[in-house]
């Protein structure tokens, strides 16, 4: 997309892309300046009623049972589709982020063909469970169970891995054999819009994906939770707004998917290689400048090794490239507007009021170009606090992380788990006994060991605590996007 604010990012309902009219709309807007690259048309609640509906009409009209091999050969074309457009994918995330082109091109593009296969693979070897069952009377009966779609499934994705999140909620639901209304983040509109494109032309019926741009609260987003005819919520974003999202849903006693906020730690021994944890832990704080759910805020480090991984952070920290997202050298974007710049900066002059002794960052930097007016944060480190201070309590989801000494195993536990939250943790050791051991004695939904954001997309993914409710991956999507009929038959 050009610079030009004339571009419109519309709503795409019933198989077409709707056309803005006299709509309201509002700025996409480009993190790494601050200007506005194109309009988006917002939905009404009429708009989104029209979605609802042309998902169920999709639903009715054969999509629910549609053979498995249709559908899996959809999403696998699909994959493909996003692969020639790689390119355009990019694009789109880039300019609603800022984010650096070797993430986007790694990770967050990347991911989306890899979700279509993996949940084609999963849906075309997917079995059932059945028993013969011996009855008192001596006889014998079959019971078996027969999956059904979920129905028509609202799909509510945050900003910060927009086309990621989206395809891990959209491939799953698709294969399962439901209909989805998409309501992305209003900061990140673009690659929503433009997978409807690669759908449209894998083959998927119109009405199967619907997406409508708006906000939350009296905007599209909550006229999609509240819509009577929607069947279940996939939900990802902050723990306030999953809480709301679930008091909208409850009334109609529908399921609900809640991928939530976390305060994520680390816990680094002393028989760590030092250099091999501080990579590992630089990439943890600050990949997309940290506005991962699954980055490290609170780094807890064994007392003998504390100083030596300190000075390691420090300079890793100074060593990221805060650059135009184009520039492969660029390491570090800026972050997603300037009302979340405003309330990291906010949390970092709190750790400040609280006593924390800043070791590098603490502010906007100076870039001396366009990028001046963009929404940049430096990367913060800091030490001095405790568990007891808020600035390690909340979650901050910016490049930003307490560094905190411990002594024993147990210590480190115990202060690792002191959280609301319960979403994600690393554990950093030689003595692959204790990692075991730790990890396993971690309140979170996914602990990793001498790694970081290692995924296998097989595996159950999401939080406890204020992190959310459920899990999503491997047969955890499936079983979430699909309800189960148990049928017994008297042999
Ligand atoms: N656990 C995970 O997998 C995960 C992944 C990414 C982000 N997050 C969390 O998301 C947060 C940052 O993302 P964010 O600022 O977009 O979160 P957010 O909760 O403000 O918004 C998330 C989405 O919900 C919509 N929304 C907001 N209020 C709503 C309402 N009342 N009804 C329906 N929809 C509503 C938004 O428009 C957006 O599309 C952080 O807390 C981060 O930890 C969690
Ligand atoms: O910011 C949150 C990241 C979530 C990541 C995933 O859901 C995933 O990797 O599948």
């Amino acid at each position: 997309m050009t610079d030009d604010a004339s571009q419109w990012i519309r709503n795409y309902v019933d198989g077409s892309f709707v056309d803005p009219g006299w709509g309201l709309s509002f700025d996409a807007v480009d993190p790494s300046t601050g200007h506005v690259y194109a309009r988006v048309h917002e939905a009404d609640r009429d708009l989104v009623d029209r979605a609802v509906t042309s998902a169920r009409r999709a639903l009715d009209d054969g999509w629910a049972d549609r053979p498995v091999a249709d559908r899996v050969g959809i999403l696998r074309r699909a994959a493909d589709l996003i692969e020639e457009r790689f390119d355009e994918f990019i694009a789109a995330e880039l300019a609603d982020t800022g984010k650096p082109i070797t993430q986007a091109r790694s990770l967050d593009v990347a991911r989306a063909p890899a979700n279509f296969r993996a949940f084609a693979d999963m849906v075309a070897a997917a079995g059932e469970q059945s028993f013969t069952t011996e009855t008192a009377d001596g006889g014998r009966a079959l019971n078996y169970t027969v999956r059904k779609p979920l129905g028509v499934v609202a799909v509510i994705v945050p900003w910060n891995l927009p086309l990621l999140l989206l395809t891990w909620k959209v491939a799953p639901a698709l294969a399962c054999g439901n209909a989805v209304v998409v309501k992305p983040s209003e900061d990140t509109p673009g690659s929503a819009s433009l997978l409807a494109e690669v759908l449209e032309q894998a083959g998927l019926p119109r009405g199967v994906y619907n997406v409508v741009h708006g906000f939350g609260a009296g905007s599209a987003g909550e006229f999609l939770t509240s819509h009577p005819k929607i069947d279940g919520v996939t939900f990802t974003g902050s723990s306030a707004t999953g809480s709301h999202v679930m008091k909208t849903v409850a009334p109609r006693v529908r399921p609900v998917s809640l991928e939530l906020g976390g305060k994520n730690a680390a816990i680094v021994f002393d028989d760590v290689d030092v250099d091999e944890a501080v990579n590992g832990l630089s990439r943890s704080i600050f990949t997309n400048t940290g506005q991962v759910c699954l980055c490290t805020e609170r780094v807890y480090i064994q007392k003998n090794v504390f100083d030596d991984v300190v000075a390691g952070l420090v300079d890793a920290a100074n060593a990221l490239t805060l650059g135009v997202p184009t520039d492969p050298g660029t390491t570090t974007g800026p972050l997603i507007s300037a009302k979340h710049r405003d309330k990291v900066q906010a949390c970092l002059d709190l750790a400040v009021s609280e006593g924390a002794d800043v070791l590098v960052g603490g502010g906007a930097p100076t870039l001396g170009t366009e990028l001046d007016s963009g929404f940049w944060m430096q990367p913060t480190l800091w030490t001095g606090l405790t568990n007891a201070d808020r600035t390690m309590r909340e979650e901050i989801f910016g490049p930003v992380a307490g560094l905190v000494p411990f002594d024993t195993e147990d210590e480190a536990i115990a202060l690792a788990n002191d959280t609301e939250y319960g979403l994600a943790s690393a554990v950093w050791t030689n003595d692959l006994r204790r990692g075991h051991r730790v990890a396993g004695r971690m309140n979170v939904g996914l602990s990793w060991v001498n790694t970081w954001y290692l995924r296998d997309l097989r595996s159950p993914f999401g939080g406890v605590g204020l992190s959310g409710i459920g899990r999503e991956g491997g047969e955890s999507s499936l079983h979430f996007y699909t309800e189960p009929t148990n049928v017994c038959v008297r042999l």
